[in-house]
């Protein structure tokens, strides 16, 4: 999805292959504000270029990528395709209309396996998969990109594990298949949807042995994203930082945490490890904080709680 904003008209360009159409409506229920809705590919440059024009864009936040590890391993190709073909059509499109402020969704995932902890942002860049691969090469190519022109102001946000939903229940993740990630997963099994949670391995070198992730609430990282597009503004040159918490959280401190949002034991089994997994992975969120007023202030309560509003309230 891309939300290209022009003044405080948001305009939201989108195929719903993943999100349901529902979002519009209930993203104007809970701002106040009807956001425009355009059906279509963010491949597809004429018609990004025309909405552009149309609607006088100054700046766009690009989240039109696909995000998971394994099924990038198994389709390269269509993660080039979505992830690298669709930033360059994006970008092209921008730059033929003059638009030169771009928000980017990357990942902790370009710190492959992090050589030291907290990972700042000067740490060094690796992949792991095709999907981290895609990251990188966008982060690259904005590089070039500034240094080639210098009318183009690009924040890039390194989201760390984005977990939560919207505080109104209205707003959330809800996987069609079975999911790949942590907090997804632990919702299905409080939904009875699945029997138990399969704990990736009890013996990394962590507290309890389980794996540690920073988590940060999606309506703290969406902060981030209006931070970082005032910046682009105030600025006028870009940044790179770091959307995360700082504080580490194990598989089964969340298993906890979430068996209280819900009200119930939830079931795990400890398996063997995932292939391509790390023990540890938390932010240094201290340059977020210095160049955007970047702080996340949401729990790991909050998280689970929202999470487990938005299944009982919002789900369609
Ligand atoms: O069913 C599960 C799923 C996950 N885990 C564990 O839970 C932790 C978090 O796993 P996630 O799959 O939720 O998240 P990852 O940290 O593996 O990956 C996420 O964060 C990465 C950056 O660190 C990339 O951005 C990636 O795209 C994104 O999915 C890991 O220790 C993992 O082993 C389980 O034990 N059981």
């Amino acid at each position: 999805m891309a939300l290209l904003a022009a003044g405080h008209e948001a305009v939201i360009l989108d195929n719903f292959s993943n999100a349901s159409p529902m979002v519009p409506e209930r993203l104007e229920t809970i701002t106040g504000t009807k956001p425009i809705v355009i059906e279509g590919d963010v491949r597809d440059r004429a018609l990004v270029s025309s909405v552009l024009e149309e609607h006088q864009i100054d700046a766009v936040i690009h989240f039109a990528a696909k995000k998971a590890v394994g099924e990038s391993t198994q389709k390269p190709l269509m993660y080039f395709d979505h992830n690298i073909s669709g930033f360059v059509s994006l970008t092209r499109a921008m730059e033929d209309q003059g638009v030169f402020k771009l928000v980017f969704s990357s990942s902790a995932t370009v710190y492959g396996d992090p050589e030291q902890l907290p990972i700042t942002e000067s740490s060094a860049r690796n992949h792991t998969n095709p999907y981290g691969f895609t990251k990188l090469v966008c982060e690259e190519m904005m590089e070039a990109m500034c240094a080639a022109e210098p009318r183009w102001s690009c924040g890039v946000l390194r989201y760390f594990n984005p977990v939560g939903a919207d505080a109104s229940g209205l707003i959330g993740e809800d996987p069609r298949d079975i999911p790949n990630n942590l907090m997804p997963y632990i919702a299905k099994v409080a939904a009875g949807d699945l029997p138990e949670i399969q704990v990736f391995g009890d013996d990394y070198d962590t507290p309890d042995g389980t794996g540690v992730r920073d988590y940060i609430h999606v309506s703290d990282l969406a902060k981030g994203h209006v931070l970082s597009l005032e910046a682009l503004e105030r600025d006028g040159k870009g940044h790179v930082v770091n959307l995360g918490t700082g504080q580490g959280v194990s598989v089964l401190e969340m298993i906890n945490a979430y068996s209280a949002a819900c009200g119930q034991s939830l079931p795990y089994k400890i398996v063997p490890r995932r292939a391509g997994d790390i023990a540890t992975c938390y932010a240094d969120p201290a340059l977020a904080k210095d160049l955007l007023g970047f702080e996340a202030d949401k729990t790991l309560e909050d998280m689970c709680n929202s999470s487990w509003a938005w299944l009982q309230n919002g789900k369609v």
